[in-house]
């Protein structure tokens, strides 16, 4: 027998089961297939970001950062305790715990939003036909079909991963003891939050990574300062760095890559590759299926999220644009609406990004220098965090905000931002650029004292030349 749904949704990440909650919501009868499998081989709802990626990643973050607080600033701050130690496994108790409450909880708003789950993998056939393969076969008959299959990482022929000793992403978030010294081939977003999680806990880090430039898609004052930071907390980082073979031995890997200098080998108990990820396009759709992909292997879509064909989107990291799951949240509420007969858009240009380190960096809207490259007249205010008191009361001053204001009209172009809780200072900065702030807008606004986002007014006022709190600001009006 098959079922017929208004929508059929493939993959359920963030922006798949978005999208089929919004659905629900508006009144579509709606479907999600998804075929991932928790640790027991249980079905498991929230796709990589929240069985393997953003939220075990922050769990794993939150401890280890607890972790060198107490050990290295609790003393100073007065907090005396006989030994600190590490239960490990405990640490990675509460990950798992946290990821099940959450997987779970997506189970719960399916119930309450009237989601079938359909547990197996999806695959679209001609005519909007969706075969779900795996215990529960079957067929299902969908008006609409929406793609969002999501990304997994990409395996380097130089290091293929081993599932051991070679790791991807998701195994490095499962060791069950502290690497003695630790291996990462790319210095990205996955490459610095897992070395500050394992470095942290003692192990020694080192990071290769092929560009010559650090954090080349933040804004430069940002990245010299993330860099500073990190080289300070002893994570190695080893620029122009080209992988170029790898062996595994009996207790560990061996890497050979190559930089300026010459030719290079490095021995490390673990190595993990994070040098990006790729779409999930591999037998998503049948041989019949003329589903157009863009030259990088990604689901050709337009600005409101259609393939090429009829009443068939995809959103998330099967798509162009970052591979952020609130991207693909957005896209999926997009869709969802758009389906439902709304004009909704999603706004390409304010998309926060954010990477969860110690300092945190997190930025907005154009950097300095694309807007330098674009020939766009800006205007900069810088303020440090060692000129506020809720940072210093907190003992994390280092890093500053930026803001980026265009020089004719004063509107927000950019706001680039590294220190302590940046992940949620990011969040007024989008939105005041989402409304098209103006600079003054900012200045004009009050801010709770002392709080860390007074750091973002006082970056506004230093735009203007009058930050109150810096020692040598510009004189003006
Ligand atoms: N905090 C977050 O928002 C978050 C967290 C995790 C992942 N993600 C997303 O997931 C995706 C994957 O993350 P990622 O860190 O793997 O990718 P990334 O693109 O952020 O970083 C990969 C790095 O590897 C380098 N590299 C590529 N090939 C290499 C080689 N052969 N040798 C050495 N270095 C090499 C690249 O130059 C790059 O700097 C990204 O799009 C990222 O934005 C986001």
């Amino acid at each position: 027998m098959t079922d017929r749904y208004d929508l059929v949704v493939i993959g359920a990440g963030p922006a798949g089961y978005t999208a089929a909650i919004r659905a629900a919501q508006l009144g579509l009868k709606v479907a999600c297939v998804d075929d991932w499998r928790g640790p027991a081989g249980e079905p498991a709802l929230g796709g990589t970001c929240l069985n393997a990626g953003c939220i075990p990643s922050k769990a794993l973050l939150e401890t280890s950062e607890l972790f060198v607080q107490a050990r290295d600033h609790g003393p100073a701050y007065g907090l005396r305790f006989k030994e600190l130690s590490l239960d490990l496994a405990a640490m990675q108790a509460h990950k798992n715990k946290v990821v099940s409450d959450l997987t779970r909880g997506i189970a719960t708003l399916f119930k309450a939003h009237g989601v079938t789950w359909i547990p197996g993998r999806g695959k679209l056939l001609p005519k909007n036909l969706v075969e779900v393969s795996g215990k529960s076969a079957q067929q299902l008959e969908a008006e609409h079909v929406i793609l969002a299959s999501g990304s997994t990482p990409v395996n380097l022929k130089s290091a293929p991963f081993d599932g051991q000793r070679i790791v991807d992403s998701q195994a490095a978030l499962e060791f069950q003891e502290v690497p003695r010294r630790l291996g990462i081939i790319g210095a990205g977003v996955i490459g610095l939050e897992l070395g500050s999680v394992w470095r942290r806990l003692g192990a020694e880090v080192v990071l290769l990574e092929a560009q010559e430039t650090f954090l080349s898609m933040a804004d430069e004052q940002v990245a010299r300062e993330a860099l500073k930071q990190f080289t300070a907390q002893r994570l190695d980082i080893r620029l122009g760095s080209r992988v170029l073979g790898s062996k595994i031995e009996k207790d560990g890997v061996t890497v050979r890559y190559q930089d300026k200098s010459g030719e290079h080998q490095e021995s490390v108990d673990r190595l993990i590759v994070a040098v990006g990820r790729r779409p999930n396009t591999d037998g998503l759709v049948s041989d019949g299926t003329r589903l157009l992909l863009d030259e990088w292997g990604f689901v050709h879509v337009d600005e409101h999220c259609r393939t090429n064909l009829p009443n068939v989107h995809a959103v998330g990291d099967l798509v162009r644009g970052p591979m952020l799951a609130h991207k693909g949240m957005e896209e999926g509420v997009m869709v969802a609406e758009r389906i439902a007969g709304r004009a909704t858009a999603v706004n390409y240009d304010v998309v926060p990004s954010v990477i969860y380190t110690q300092p945190e960096i997190a930025w907005v809207g154009k950097t300095e220098q694309a807007l330098k490259a674009a020939g766009t007249a800006c205007r900069a205010g810088v303020f440090p965090f060692a000129a506020n008191g809720r940072a210093k009361a907190m003992g994390e001053a280092a890093g500053f905000i930026k803001i980026l204001a265009d020089a004719g009209t004063d509107r927000v172009l950019g706001v680039h931002l590294v220190g302590p809780n940046c992940s949620e200072l990011v969040a007024p900065a989008a939105l005041a650029m989402s409304f098209g702030a103006s600079n003054e807008d900012i200045m004009l606004t009050m801010f709770a004292h002392p709080t860390l986002s007074e750091a973002l007014h006082e970056a506004s006022l230093a735009v203007a030349g009058h930050a109150i709190h810096l020692a040598q600001p510009r004189r003006s009006k």
